[in-house]
């Protein structure tokens, strides 16, 4: 049993509140990331489960126990860090070994559970050296495997991929999540890389300032963000969001959509559009082109109407200069409709495919 709830969880340092009532459950068996950026209360978060800080108020709860003041080490939780934490003057078995060594578990056990993990994260060829002959993704592969001997069934980890070059983050990304499957660890995974979290999450919760904005399946946070905040967080290029206030021709707006607003919706607030369902034509809002990136498979146009910047993913070939005047538009159920104070108003029923 290792499921875990969290309720109402406040921590302050004097003035500061770095986590402002939190409450969310994880299910056993399922990774959920907290996403947020810098300082938004992520690790904080992590560490109050962990029990590695003290909450203010609130409580934790695993496996139906309740932890909210016990010791780190009676939780049962392992943790991943960034910085891997593994002793330089150990070699990687010993290092590996070292947790269990502490909880007297029995030399035929440690050896078993340590040919499985060097097997499970390929660490078989390397276990005597030191962590100053590893790379970076041998060292996080040593501190995974750390965890895995441990047994634990929740495991927290806190940005363990972010020292990491793109391709052995993608390649560690896919390892961590089908170890997790594997191993059926319940787990917390804390990262502000939003494509980490879209490609390995079963839950997302994203934060903002202590607080969480929308708790959900990654594809519930891309089709229907709570807020502008979700809205631009999830999504590279971001959406596009158009405040309507600063649209001159009201009625360009409503072409560029469909139909889909009337008078009504086009008062005030925001119309939020996703890059990949923009068309670049002659009709609905003119733009004027600032940068067209080609990227190989795609290219991605910056456009600009009056102060408003919006972005176009189109197909590969380079058909737009920068400075060329054009139109845009897109599908009426690709349209997200915000009031004024950020919060969704509208939303398409069906996802656009
Ligand atoms: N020991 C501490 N004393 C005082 N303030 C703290 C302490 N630890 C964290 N904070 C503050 O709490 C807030 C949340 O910090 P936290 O490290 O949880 O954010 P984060 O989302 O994990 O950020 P990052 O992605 O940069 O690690 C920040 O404003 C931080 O300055």
């Amino acid at each position: 049993m290792s499921r875990i709830e969290i309720r109402e969880l406040v921590k302050q340092w004097g003035a500061v509140v770095a986590v402002d009532r939190v409450s969310f459950s994880v299910a056993e068996g399922s990774l959920t990331v907290l996403l947020g950026p810098s300082g938004c209360g992520k690790s904080t978060i992590l560490r109050l489960i962990a029990g590695l800080e003290n909450v203010s108020s609130g409580a934790i709860s695993i496996g139906g126990n309740e932890v909210t003041g016990m010791d780190a080490a009676k939780r049962g939780v392992s943790m991943v860090f960034q910085s891997y934490a593994l002793f330089p003057h150990l070699t990687v078995r010993e290092n590996i070994l070292f947790g269990l060594k502490v909880r007297g578990i029995s030399p035929a056990d440690r050896r078993s559970r340590l040919e499985d993990a060097a097997r499970m994260v390929g660490l078989e060829d390397l276990l005597g050296r030191k962590p100053a002959q590893l790379s970076g993704g041998q060292r996080q592969r040593v501190a995974l495997a750390r965890s895995i001997v441990s047994r634990r069934r929740v495991c927290l980890m806190d940005e363990p991929l972010s020292n990491l070059d793109a391709k052995l983050r993608a390649e560690m990304r896919d390892d961590i999540r089908s170890l997790q499957q594997k191993l059926g660890l319940t787990m917390v995974y804390v990262t502000h890389d939003q494509v980490e979290a879209m490609t390995m999450a079963d839950q997302v919760v994203l934060i903002k300032n202590g607080r969480i904005v929308q708790t959900g399946r990654p594809h519930d946070l891309y089709e229907r963000p709570r807020t502008t905040f979700a809205a631009q967080f999830m999504g590279s290029p971001p959406m596009n969001l158009l405040e309507i206030d600063l649209i001159e021709k009201r009625s360009a707006l409503a072409d560029a959509c469909g139909g889909a607003l009337t008078e009504e919706h086009l008062s005030e607030g925001f119309v939020g559009v996703r890059p990949e369902h923009v068309q670049v034509g002659t009709a609905g809002l003119p733009v004027r082109i600032s940068a067209a990136d080609y990227l190989g498979a795609e290219t991605v146009l910056r456009m600009t109407h009056g102060q408003q910047t919006l972005f176009a993913k189109t197909d590969g070939r380079l058909r737009y200069q920068p400075g060329d005047r054009v139109h845009v538009s897109w599908p009426e159920k690709a349209v997200h409709r915000f009031g004024a104070d950020g919060l969704r108003i509208g939303a398409p029923d069906r996802a656009v495919s």
